[in-house]
């Protein structure tokens, strides 16, 4: 017999008595284990126990010792009700639990199959997106917050998806925020050439920024603040006690304006009218205003007499007389600029001192006048509109969503800077941004936040600061000082009643001061 049959022999039997000893020392294991796990138990009790209670526990336990010694084979008995108990507990574990299933898995797994439809091409030999096919094929990275939830993702998607067509980007941004949750903001940059999204997770803007005066150049105006990707500078604010940096939404105004005229719609409540009395508080240092208040709220009574102010009309009678003057002011103002060219001199200051028309719920005023026979406020709104860049007229008009059908065309195509306010739909932020809004709002949104669009640009988000009326009641104190503080005089809060207002006929030749 070779050496090696010999080894080999012998390690067959080591094995075999290796088995043999295992299953006649099972038992001594079984009860040696169960026995451990009663003195965990034990200790566990006796570490529970509250120390007043350990005396009379100790005590008990050797009475009941005493009382086993003394019946007849109690001892026995007990040390077999031990050991069988011992073996019962000391049975095999059972099965660890299967491992949690990892929750980005599953989440992916299951945006995958909820795009599946829109993306498989159910004609393709190798489809990215199948109903038996694995995310990992098309997603090419991701990203969970600790709270398991989405923030970044990259897919691919097939040749033949329509991603020029809005309505087939919005279905594919609307399935992607419902399985990632709707309680965030996501960004998707549709790369177009390479046919791959990028789709992140937006941080919320901060709420707390107050009106306050903006460090910006004269004609510049904050409309709100953004965040890093919406803005290229920041600037210094005072938010929450402290002076933070912060990326406004800077919109620029006078002669060599690209963007002479503004128009901003929002969902009832949600924050247009404020955006109007922000734009007036920054406006008023450097020129003079009219304001007309369709809606009749008084939302802006606190502009009422400021100096500065040339009118602040709520009724339709008012707001025709203030806008015809406004038409002929901006032609007096052409005619005396271009004198001033001709003549190779300065132009007077009074026709370079910027004049802002504010407009809020103008198309109240608008329905108002066809129902009169009168003519409609926006049709006045022709020449300030059309020449209030060379005119240093601004017009700014502010009003409800549902009415966007009601704005005219010409006050459509003359306002290139856009504001949205509120929750809207994909189709209705393209109309009133003038393009596709890349963005899938949050289920919630705050007052004052929105997306503005200036000029050609790419939409950004925004949030307006707070900006409340001060003869508002409801509205914190600490807001409405803030406000009061940016009024031209000391507001009292409880100033005469709006003294009515009325235009003179003529355009004014100086500087148009008050003129009630
Ligand atoms: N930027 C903001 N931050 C915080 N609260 C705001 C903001 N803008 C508006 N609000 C609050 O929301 C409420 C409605 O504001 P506002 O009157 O400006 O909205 P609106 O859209 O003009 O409303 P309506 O369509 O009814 O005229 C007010 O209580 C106001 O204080």
């Amino acid at each position: 017999m070779s050496l090696t049959r010999h080894f080999s022999r012998g390690r067959d039997l080591a094995r075999t008595a290796g088995d043999h000893a295992g299953d006649m020392f099972a038992p001594v294991t079984l009860i040696g284990r169960g026995l451990r796990s009663h003195a965990d138990w034990a200790k566990g009790r006796w570490a529970a126990t509250p120390k007043e209670r350990r005396g009379p526990t100790v005590f008990l336990t050797a009475a009941a010792l005493l009382g086993i010694a003394l019946l007849p084979h109690g001892p026995l008995f007990a040390l077999i009700a031990l050991m069988a108990s011992a073996a019962w507990v000391g049975r095999e574990p059972k099965a660890a639990p299967a491992p949690a299933p990892d929750v980005a898995d599953l989440k992916l797994t299951a945006l995958y199959a909820a795009l599946t439809p829109y993306l498989g091409g159910f004609d393709d030999a190798a489809p990215l997106y199948s109903l038996d096919g694995a995310y990992k094929t098309a997603f090419d990275s991701w990203q969970f917050d600790e709270e398991g939830r989405l923030t970044a993702l990259e897919l691919r998607y097939p040749p033949y998806f329509t991603d020029t067509e809005p309505g087939a980007r919005a279905r594919i941004e609307q399935v992607v925020q419902g399985k990632a949750g709707r309680a965030r903001e996501y960004l998707f940059d549709w790369d177009e050439e390479s046919n791959r999204l990028k789709i992140g997770a937006l941080a919320p803007l901060a709420t707390d920024i107050v009106a306050q005066p903006f460090v910006t150049a004269p004609g510049e105006i904050v409309l709100g603040f953004t965040d890093g990707l919406g803005s290229r500078r920041t600037i210094p604010v005072s938010q929450g006690g402290t002076t933070a940096q912060q990326p406004p939404v800077v919109w620029r105004t006078g002669a060599r304006a690209a963007e002479p005229h503004l128009l901003a719609l929002g969902a009832a409540g949600y924050g247009t009218s404020s955006l109007l009395r922000s734009i007036a508080l920054q406006a008023l240092p450097h020129g003079d205003l009219v304001v007309i208040d369709g809606a009749g709220t008084g939302e802006h009574a606190c502009l009422v007499n400021r100096p500065g102010v040339h009118t602040v009309e709520t009724s339709l009678h008012g707001a025709l007389a203030a806008l015809e003057w406004a038409a002929k002011e901006t032609e007096r103002r052409l005619t005396a600029l271009n004198a001033a060219r001709h003549h190779g001199v300065p132009a007077p200051a009074d026709v370079t001192r910027p004049l802002w028309l504010l407009l809020d719920h103008p198309t109240e005023l608008s329905e108002l006048a066809h129902a009169e026979g009168r003519q409609d406020p926006q049709d006045l709104l022709e020449v300030p509109l059309r020449h209030g860049r060379a005119a240093r007229v601004t017009v700014v008009i502010a009003d409800d969503l549902e009415a966007r059908d009601r704005i005219s065309p010409s006050v459509r195509a003359t306002t290139r800077a856009r504001v949205l306010l509120g929750p809207a739909g994909p189709e209705v932020a393209q109309e009133a941004l003038g393009v596709p809004l890349d963005i899938a709002p949050a289920a919630q949104t705050p007052a004052g936040r929105g997306y503005a669009r200036l000029g050609a640009a790419t939409p950004v988000r925004l949030q307006v600061p707070v900006t409340v009326d001060p003869l508002d009641d409801e509205a914190q104190a600490g807001h409405r000082d803030a406000v009061i503080a940016l009024l031209p005089h000391r507001d009292t809060r409880t100033e005469a009643p709006v003294h009515p207002v009325r235009l003179s006929k003529e355009p004014s030749a100086g500087r148009p001061g008050p003129v009630w």
